[in-house]
């Protein structure tokens, strides 16, 4: 099996469970009631472990597009990386709204570079808005909450009022978006587009977000690494993920162990969104170029493969 196999077959999988979900949570109103904290715990579990490692195969990438090699660079890498993730942590202690609004924008950019192949441009800005806006359509309130536990009830009601707004021109986009790729023969976008859309309307938030980040950026961001790597060995792939993962998780750590005073929820909720929101600022500098120029080919070369 190649990897452009494996990425179909993920984006089928990943909507299919998406859908399961959606409509699971959507028979069962029981379950989309306020975020427990049990509910919060294991969300953030699933997504150190099945989401966060994404990001370790940034080493791979800066490999690749800064020439790296010898260990001074390499520790001068290391250090500007997490500068970087720290300048955003300072941001969130001093200025929570912005930091929030920020991040928010900067997820949805980073997200709207899921879909494979070419997509249309409204269709990546319906990719990338859906899974943070959408929930907001049905669940204002406990995405509220949420956002109360990072920056304070106050800040978390008024963006997730923000995003609000924001959510019936979303889903009218997203519709416009499964026409469109519908139409152009992108049938697989389209779905995993109106599934994310789905999920993230029906699903309690954390839980809709869990999916999506897991099964979808993730992964779809773990296997797009394996092709350009040219590796389908998940052996070769923990390998190079295994030492970022284990600073990653000290500081993560290291984060929770300052955090002692906060209650359970809220302490979670920041190690575990605060650390995603600063590890996705060098995260994202160094991917997004690299997305730019078509996921390790040169961009003209990529649309000529796919035209044909
Ligand atoms: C906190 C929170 C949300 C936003 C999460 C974001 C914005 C995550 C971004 C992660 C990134 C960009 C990872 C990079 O690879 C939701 C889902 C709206 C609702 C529930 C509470
Ligand atoms: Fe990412």
């Amino acid at each position: 099996m190649t990897t452009d196999d494996a990425l179909r077959i993920q984006g089928v999988a990943y909507g299919a469970v998406a859908l399961v979900v959606a409509f699971g949570a959507a028979a069962l109103p029981a379950l989309a009631a306020m975020p427990t904290t049990t509910e919060i715990l294991v969300v953030a579990a699933l997504v150190l472990v099945l989401g966060v490692p994404h990001g370790a195969f940034d080493v791979l990438w800066a490999k690749r597009t800064l020439g790296l090699s010898g260990v001074k660079r390499w520790l001068v890498f290391g250090l500007a990386y997490w500068a970087a993730a720290a300048l955003v942590v300072a941001v969130w202690a001093f200025a929570p709204i912005l930091f929030l609004a920020v991040f928010l924008i900067a997820s949805a950019a980073h997200f709207s570079g899921d879909p494979e192949g070419h997509a249309a441009l409204g269709t990546r800005a319906a990719a990338g808005m859906a899974p943070l806006v959408a929930p907001t359509l049905l669940h204002e309130e406990a995405v509220a909450r949420l956002f109360g536990l990072l920056v304070g009830p106050e800040a978390g009601a008024l963006v997730a009022g923000g995003l609000a707004t924001l959510a019936w021109p979303v889903v009218l986009l997203v519709v416009g978006a499964v026409v469109w790729e519908t139409h152009r023969d992108r049938g697989r976008t389209a779905f995993e587009v109106g599934a994310t859309a789905t999920l993230a309307l029906l699903a309690p938030p954390l839980v809709a977000f869990a999916v999506y980040f897991c099964l979808m950026h993730s992964a779809r961001h773990v296997l797009r690494t394996a092709r350009a790597a040219g590796t389908t060995s998940p052996a070769t792939l923990v390998a190079i993920a295994a030492a970022p993962m284990v600073g990653t998780l000290a500081l993560g750590g290291a984060a929770w162990a300052l955090l002692a005073e906060a209650a359970l929820d809220a302490r979670t909720m920041q190690v575990l969104f605060v650390g995603l929101a600063a590890l996705t600022a060098p995260h994202m500098a160094l991917v997004e170029p690299v997305r730019a120029r078509g996921w390790g080919f040169p961009s003209r070369v990529r649309a000529t493969l796919e035209e044909g």
